[in-house]
């Protein structure tokens, strides 16, 4: 029987839930089977993790599922943990569960990660044993680094004394293969226009909030100095695509720059380009400005050129007014055309991100006469006090976009809905988790939601991190 390993798709979270009820029915006899069975995935989490690229599927020729893996990434800096495996009974001893484990495995380590962590039954066949044969450890769960999995154990009720740890550690990703970087999206909190400049670009001012959510980037190395997108995105040529614009500017700056040696030996200054979409184009939430970032960001670490942030946020200004914010990974109060930014700390919040599935073109807007573009300045308490709320776009969208209309109108029921940028999304604002994902239950047909966290730090500074802290201990340790 032959299987193939994907990404899992929403569609399939029923499937998936289905086959862990499946899999714990194995447990039946042995002392840990009251607490093991008594547990299920809850959907919402899985639907998260889904979202979030995180979990892969096993299907079968009939493209059925027959098995998944769910990654967390919650568990520490650069370590990645295996939430949940699972494999229908009737397709064990197949090697689908190995492969998914090493599917996961080499995600973790393309995106940085050190070490894969799980924790699993000591004394069953299918369990620590087969994570021996590929590469994990018992550890001392005792241990610090364990004391979060620990933590989840007890919650789940799981038996302690019959749990052991283990781990597996990876190594940064060499030469030739594939690196993972997220590219996260925005929301504008508010926007405000407060006056056009002689070249005709707008002066706003807005606060941009990143999200734990976004498009995945991918980037491997080439000798021999091109620039290729592989995949490339419907409708968008890849000479326009901003991820390859921002890869030859880079190239182009780096070459002409003093002082930096693009042709340095032993780094190759050319990059294959892959981006999993995730983020709506054209919604207003930044996708093609927060690939352009991520490119930046990680070809000046792939390309060891040492560029400051400051410079790489200019370079990204010359590709949109929302690249620096990306660059730079601090959710901002922002000025000028974007790109004076004042990095805040906002209070945690979840999002209900809706698409209503119909594009908005930026240009459009910024030209449309009707168009407030004389606002008074507002200040930043005002924002924070909650005053300041408005986005300058929204009477515009509403009256030009019935279907965004329609998706504030219908988010509006829940709460104060909100249009980001120049839309298409609208958004809403939810101090829990569980209040997000029971509106976004709800969402009607027409539009897609999506509950993502607003987060002060972006997931590409702590990709960078992850992946400079790899390629030093790889390096240390002669890895490569
Ligand atoms: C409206 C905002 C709010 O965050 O976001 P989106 O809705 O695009 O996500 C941004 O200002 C969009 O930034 P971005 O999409 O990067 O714009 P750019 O590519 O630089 O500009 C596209 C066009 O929009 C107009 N433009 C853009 C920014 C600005 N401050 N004034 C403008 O007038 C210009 O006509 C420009 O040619
Ligand atoms: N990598 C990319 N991802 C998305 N859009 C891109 C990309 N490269 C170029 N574009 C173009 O930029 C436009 C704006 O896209 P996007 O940044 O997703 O939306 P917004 O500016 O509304 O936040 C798209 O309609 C598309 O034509």
């Amino acid at each position: 029987m032959s299987f193939l390993i994907e990404r899992a798709d929403p569609s399939q979270i029923d499937a998936l839930c289905a086959i862990e009820r499946k899999a714990v029915q194995l447990f039946r006899g042995h002392p840990a089977w009251a607490s093991y069975s008594a547990i299920s995935i809850p959907p919402e989490l899985l639907q998260q993790a889904i979202g979030r690229g995180l979990v892969w599927v096993a299907l079968n020729e009939a493209a059925v599922p027959v098995g998944f893996v769910w990654l967390d990434t919650d568990a520490g800096d650069s370590v990645a943990g295996i939430a949940e495996i699972d494999v229908l009974p009737d397709h064990g001893q197949r090697g689908i569960g190995a492969a998914l484990l090493e599917h996961a495995c080499a995600w973790a380590g393309a995106a940085g990660y050190r070490r894969v962590d799980l924790g699993t039954l000591a004394d069953v066949r299918w369990n620590a044993p087969f994570y021996a044969k590929h590469g994990f450890a018992v550890v001392d769960k005792d241990g610090p680094a364990f004391a979060y999995a620990r933590e989840r154990d007890r919650e789940n009720g799981f038996p302690d004394h019959l749990r052991v740890f283990m781990s597996r550690p990876l190594s940064a990703p060499g030469r030739g293969e594939w690196t993972v970087w997220p590219a996260p999206a925005k929301l504008n909190l508010f926007l405000r226009i407060t006056g056009r400049r002689p070249d005709g670009y707008h002066e706003l001012q807005t606060v941009f909030r990143l999200l734990d959510w976004g498009d995945e980037v991918r980037l491997r190395l080439r000798d021999d100095g091109e620039v290729r997108r592989l995949g490339g995105i419907p409708g968008v040529p890849p000479p326009t695509d901003l991820a390859v614009r921002a890869a030859q500017l880079l190239q182009r700056h780096a070459r002409a720059a003093t002082g930096v040696n693009i042709e340095r030996a032993g780094v190759p200054p050319g990059v294959d380009i892959e981006v999993t979409k995730r983020i709506p184009m054209g919604g207003g939430l930044g996708g093609g400005s927060s690939d352009a970032a991520t490119v930046l960001v990680a070809l000046n670490q792939l390309w060891r050129l040492d560029l400051t942030e400051d410079v790489l946020a200019e370079l990204g200004r010359q590709l949109g007014a929302d690249v620096p914010v990306f660059v730079r990974g601090r959710s901002a109060w922002a000025e000028g055309i974007g790109e004076q930014l004042t990095p805040l700390s906002l209070p945690s919040r979840h999002y209900v991100v809706l698409d209503p599935h119909e594009p908005v073109p930026t240009v459009a807007l910024f030209q449309a006469p009707e168009l407030t573009r004389n606002a008074p300045r507002a200040t930043i308490s005002s924002f924070v006090s909650g005053e300041t709320t408005e986005n300058a776009f929204a009477p515009v969208v509403r009256a030009r976009h019935p279907r965004v209309a329609a998706a504030l109108d219908w988010l509006g029921g829940f709460g104060q809905a909100r249009l980001s940028g120049s839309g298409g999304c609208v958004f809403l604002e939810a101090k829990s988790f569980d209040r997000a994902t029971a509106i976004a239950a709800r969402c009607p047909v027409a539009f897609t939601a999506q509950v993502a966290m607003g987060v002060d730090v972006s997931p590409l500074r702590d990709a960078l991190a992850r992946h400079r802290g790899a390629e030093r201990a790889t390096r240390t340790t002669g890895g490569r």
